[in-house]
């Protein structure tokens, strides 16, 4: 069956094959092979909900928490009084200048995380488009290219004002209407080219065809090689656009997609799960001689995507958000069972919102790079946004691992209302002479339309501000007096510039307006993902087993189970395989033609921590996750899978 991408109507097969003689295909439909509530989550994420079955697809629409706000013509939302917004770049500078304040309490390892969740459910770092698609929009009559969305530099632009740059590149989004899907009586509707669920698809791919080449065929792994003593996808990509031959730097992976590739901090924590998945399949494999490869690959990858869910949920957000607010909200739960919250009438979708306004991480990003050595001493310090699209220097000297132990020992920037220098001006590194990041983050929340900040704040049930005197409630003066001399009306204000504007919240590291957006997403991803780790209705699903009534034992232990209890099951909580008796247990179609009646992995809590170490594995690692060894968010175990990340 043939499916429209953006209504997620079934089409005929006429309509399909006159959008494929105009090459619209992939973006504007998808062929569906038919779903079947026995079968394991599908490469593409399509009959995540079978009801749907293009719900959850890559190329699948964003959610908007709010309608859109474009001016009358279609253009950029215009200030209240009819003028254009303040210029994207003199207000970044006047909220967030050039500096380095380095964090006192978080390491690279919450940017990194950060980037990977995000990169893993919307396109975020497609660098190659960014970089390759469009570089004339600075160009006589580059601003009227409908793909250019240029930011003009003011020849009295504090940090450019002794060079010659007047002008930044900047590339619009792809949209339906862009791509030719949809015809411009509906506004601007962007295409989300990740699937938009939390399913590592920058690992495993988002296409059947693609996913299936990174497969080995044997043993559950996904294709590797040794390299210098250690494991690396295959692949001779030419996405690698900056690997510097000359020494040596050859590699640029086969993986999910383009982004694997791309960002560092992406490149190397996709690395890790990389590594983890062929690890859990060896493990599983060792543990389940009779399996098949398909059975060893679907349940070490399940596997992987779960931890990846748990470290997301239990370890990064309560991090950046606080756990008591995510606690409150329903987004995570304080007791031992898994929740089962799965809501079938939820389309799995990212909200615009969450994108856009998760650009604040960028303020996080700490622009050098901290190499050390085994013994943990510093070697090197190198500029970040130069090792974009160049995998191949991380093999030579294995220089992933001393970025590794960088990650957990050195600190990444604080929210102290600046950005590093070189993600404020150089962000696509020697690509583009100057890039500033930030700006084109204000920028593209315009180009997507997003309303006004103060309307978010109206949205989430915060107050609202009548004028710009009421944001000092909530903002530091200086703060306040910037957007004052920047936008004419408080209602002018863009979200995002509110949301970096924002003190944060009591034991978080944002404020309440990005925490709102945040975890409306955190509550999709996981209600509206049939495969979720903690659900139930599905053959794969986890359960955690009992080995004897000690409440300790079972919080520490999960089993992956063979026999998951298959569709439409309505129960809130799991049940421990005990409860529910074992053998009342249906058999699951795709895991279990033999060992039956043998719990498949069994994990204590030393090897629950085992599991994660193969995410640093070779590395050595045995440090604190914050700089000053203080406990942060991370350390916290999880009441479901138990991950440490120190051990
Ligand atoms: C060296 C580090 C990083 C660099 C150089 C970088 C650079 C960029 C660039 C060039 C864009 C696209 C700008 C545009 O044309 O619109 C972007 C978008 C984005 N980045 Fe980063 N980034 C970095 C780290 C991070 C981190 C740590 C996060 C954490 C979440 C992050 C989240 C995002 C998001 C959410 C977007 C928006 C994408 C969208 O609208 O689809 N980035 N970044």
């Amino acid at each position: 069956e043939w499916y429209d991408t953006y209504s997620g109507h079934r089409i005929t097969a006429e309509r399909a094959a006159a959008l494929n003689a105009s090459g619209l295909i992939p973006y504007c439909a998808m062929e569906i092979k038919d779903c079947s509530f026995n079968e394991p989550r599908r490469m593409d994420s399509t009959c995540n909900n079978p009801h749907y079955p293009s719900r959850g697809a890559i190329l699948t629409p964003y959610h908007r928490l709010l309608p859109p706000q474009f001016s009358a013509d279609g253009g950029l939302r215009r200030a209240k009084s009819g003028r254009p917004l303040p210029n994207a770049r003199a207000v970044r500078v006047a909220i967030l200048p050039d500096g380095r304040v380095s964090s006192e309490e978080f390491t690279q390892l919450l940017v990194n995380l950060a980037v990977v969740t995000l990169g893993d459910s919307s396109s975020i770092h497609d660098t190659v488009n960014y970089v390759t698609i469009t570089s004339t929009c600075c160009q006589p009559g580059g601003d009227k290219d409908p793909r250019c969305i240029p930011i003009r530099v003011s020849p009295d632009d504090l940090h450019l004002r002794t060079s010659n740059v007047r002008c930044l590149n900047l590339t619009r989004s792809i949209t339906y209407q862009s791509i030719g899907c949809v015809d411009d009586t509906v506004p601007q509707e962007r295409i989300n080219l990740a699937t938009p669920m939390l399913d590592l698809s920058t690992l495993y791919g988002s296409e059947g065809y693609r996913a299936a080449a990174l497969r080995e065929g044997k043993g559950g792994r996904l294709k590797s090689e040794v390299f210098n003593g250690k494991e690396w996808p295959r692949g001779n990509g030419r996405v690698c656009i900056n690997n510097q031959a000359g020494r040596g730097e050859r590699r640029c992976h086969q993986a999910g997609d383009g982004s694997a590739n791309g960002l560092l901090g992406l490149n190397i924590a996709i690395m890790w799960y990389f590594r983890n998945h062929n690890y859990l399949a060896d493990q599983l494999s060792a543990m389940n001689s009779c399996w098949t490869d398909d059975q060893l690959f679907v349940a070490a990858k399940e596997i992987n995507i779960a931890i990846f869910q748990n470290i997301v949920y239990y370890e990064l957000m309560p991090t950046v958000l606080g756990y008591n607010y995510l606690v409150e909200n329903g987004a995570i739960y304080p007791g031992q069972l898994h929740v089962d919250d799965y809501d079938e009438t939820m389309e799995p979708r990212v909200s615009l919102e969450m994108i856009l306004a998760s650009r604040w991480f960028h303020v996080l990003q700490e622009g050098r790079m901290n190499i050390y050595d085994p013994h943990f001493k510093l070697v090197k310090q190198l500029a970040i946004v130069d090792f974009t699209l160049r995998t191949g220097a991380l093999a030579v000297n294995d220089t992933i691992a001393g970025i590794t132990r960088g990650t957990y020992l050195q600190a990444c920037a604080s929210n102290h209302k600046v950005i590093d220098p070189d993600m404020g001006e150089r962000s696509l590194g020697r690509v583009q002479r100057v890039s500033d990041v930030a700006a084109a983050d204000i920028m593209k929340n315009r180009d997507i339309g997003l309303p006004p900040y103060n309307e978010y704040r109206k949205l989430c049930g915060l107050p609202v501000a009548k004028d710009f005197h009421d944001l000092r409630h909530w903002m530091p003066q200086e703060h306040v007096e910037a957007l004052y001399s920047s936008y004419e009306h408080v209602d002018d204000i863009d979200l995002l510039v509110g949301i970096i504007s924002e003190n944060p919240l009591p034991g978080a590291v944002t404020g309440p307006t990005l925490a709102c957006i945040v975890t409306d997403q955190l509550l999709r991803w996981r209600k509206a993902d049939r495969f979720w780790y903690e659900n139930t209705r599905h053959p794969g699903a986890f359960y955690t087993r009992s080995t004897g009534g000690d409440q300790e034992l079972e919080r520490s232990q999960i089993a992956v189970h063979p026999r998951g209890r298959g569709g439409g099951d309505t129960t809130k909580t799991f049940a421990t395989a005990r409860e529910l008796g074992e053998d009342k247990l249906p058999r699951s179609p795709y895991l279990h033609e033999c060992n039956e009646l043998t719990p498949v992995l069994v994990l204590p809590a030393d090897e629950l921590r085992a599991v994660a170490r193969p995410l640093l594995r070779g590395d050595g690692l045995r440090l604190p996750l914050t700089t000053t060894g203080g406990t942060s968010g991370f350390k916290r175990s999880s009441p479901n899978i138990i991950l440490y990340l120190t051990f």
